[in-house]
């Protein structure tokens, strides 16, 4: 239940990096709560460290939408200040004394998150890979030791402010794989959140469109420890997210969400802090297929964020209005 009450004290909130493209969305988001209030430096001053870490302690949240370096030095800066820090990149994601800020991830993680003031927001491909996997590893279909494969698409919003230029520009690959190294910087995180001993083998790609991505996981027999069928995988995912408002799971084989009945679209979460989850199977050849689709500017990161905002500040999660007394 929630209402329209007024608050007396609003939480002050700093986002560092407020002109960015996360921090604008998340800024668009909080703008017209009256919940809080918004603390900002002027735009001549926003690379000022000093100003920065002064206005971040004077505020009960900062939110960090800034490349790792400046978010490392804001951290230090802050030393042990009790601000709450959300921070959206990816310095401090598989850090010590770091929580990761995905509060379904597991049943005890919002305690977790209540009690910790340093929060990293979770990359937008690892939300996507760790919701599918980390459940599958916890119930001992996917074996730990396993190297699992994801693939991901995102839009090209994903790449921030300078992949939005490149993407401007006549000419550009109307589609591309990249990391193809096999070390792109959210494997440390799918790795640690999954509870997998190795690196799962992450192959990313970017389309031409701005926003919304899909993440696919092969369940297949090389990975598994049992035979299992479509429906186990569906169901462990189904138990594992059942009430969660944010992640809910399609009916398995769902066709109804495909366009013409055969494509799946990755922008079709956009705008929203919805992370849906579907499997399908061949039951002849022992494959399965769990997909996460998503925003990448949503739940894989500005609509994460304020998921957590929410949860820290006591006002309802999924709607940010107060909960009624
Ligand atoms: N885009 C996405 O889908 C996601 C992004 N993230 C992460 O969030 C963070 C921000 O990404 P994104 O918004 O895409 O990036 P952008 O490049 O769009 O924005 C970064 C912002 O940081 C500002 N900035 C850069 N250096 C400093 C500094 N030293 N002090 C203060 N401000 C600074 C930039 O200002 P100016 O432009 O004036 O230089 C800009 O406003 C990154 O770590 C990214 O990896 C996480 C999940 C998803
Ligand atoms: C399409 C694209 O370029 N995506 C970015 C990741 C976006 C993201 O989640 O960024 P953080 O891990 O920094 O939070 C990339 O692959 O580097």
């Amino acid at each position: 239940m929630t209402s329209n009450k007024t608050y007396a004290n609003r939480t002050k909130i700093f986002i560092d990096g407020q002109h960015g493209t996360t921090g604008l969305q998340i800024l668009d988001r909080l703008k017209d709560r009256p919940d809080i209030e918004l603390l900002e430096l002027p735009m001549a001053d926003r690379k000022d460290l000093g100003k920065r870490a002064e206005i971040a302690k004077a505020a009960d949240i900062a939110v960090l939408c800034l490349p790792d370096a400046a978010a490392k030095e804001l951290v230090a800066a802050l030393g042990d200040a009790d601000t709450v820090v959300i921070d959206a990149s990816t310095a401090h994601r598989v850090a010590d004394g770091w929580t990761y800020g995905f509060p379904e991830m597991a049943k005890d993680h919002r305690q977790k998150l209540l009690d910790s003031n340093r929060i990293s927001n979770p990359g937008c491909y690892p939300t996507g890979a760790i919701a599918i996997l980390r459940p599958l590893v916890d119930a001992g279909i996917v074996r730990a030791d396993s190297t699992p494969a994801v693939f991901g698409v995102s839009g090209y919003t994903g790449g921030g402010k300078e992949l939005i230029a490149v993407h401007e520009q006549p000419g550009v690959e109307p589609f591309g794989l990249y990391g193809l190294e096999l070390t792109h910087k959210h494997v440390p995180e799918m790795k640690k959140y999954s509870h997998l001993k190795h690196a799962p083998m992450f192959v990313p790609s970017v389309g031409h469109y701005a926003q919304g991505m899909l993440i696919t996981v092969p369940i297949t027999r090389d990975i598994v420890a049992r035979k299992v069928s479509a429906k186990d995988v569906h169901n462990v995912l189904s138990d594992y997210y059942a009430g969660e408002t944010f992640v809910p799971v399609r009916p398995l084989a769902d066709r109804k969400w495909l366009e013409r009945d055969r494509f799946l679209r990755a922008d079709r979460l956009v705008d929203t802090n919805t992370m849906e989850l579907a499997v399908y199977g061949n039951e002849a050849e022992e494959q399965i297929l769990a997909v996460a689709s998503l925003d990448n500017l949503g739940k894989g990161a500005s609509g994460a964020a304020v998921q957590c905002i929410n949860l820290k500040t006591g006002v309802d999660e999924t709607t940010g209005l107060a909960v009624a007394a």
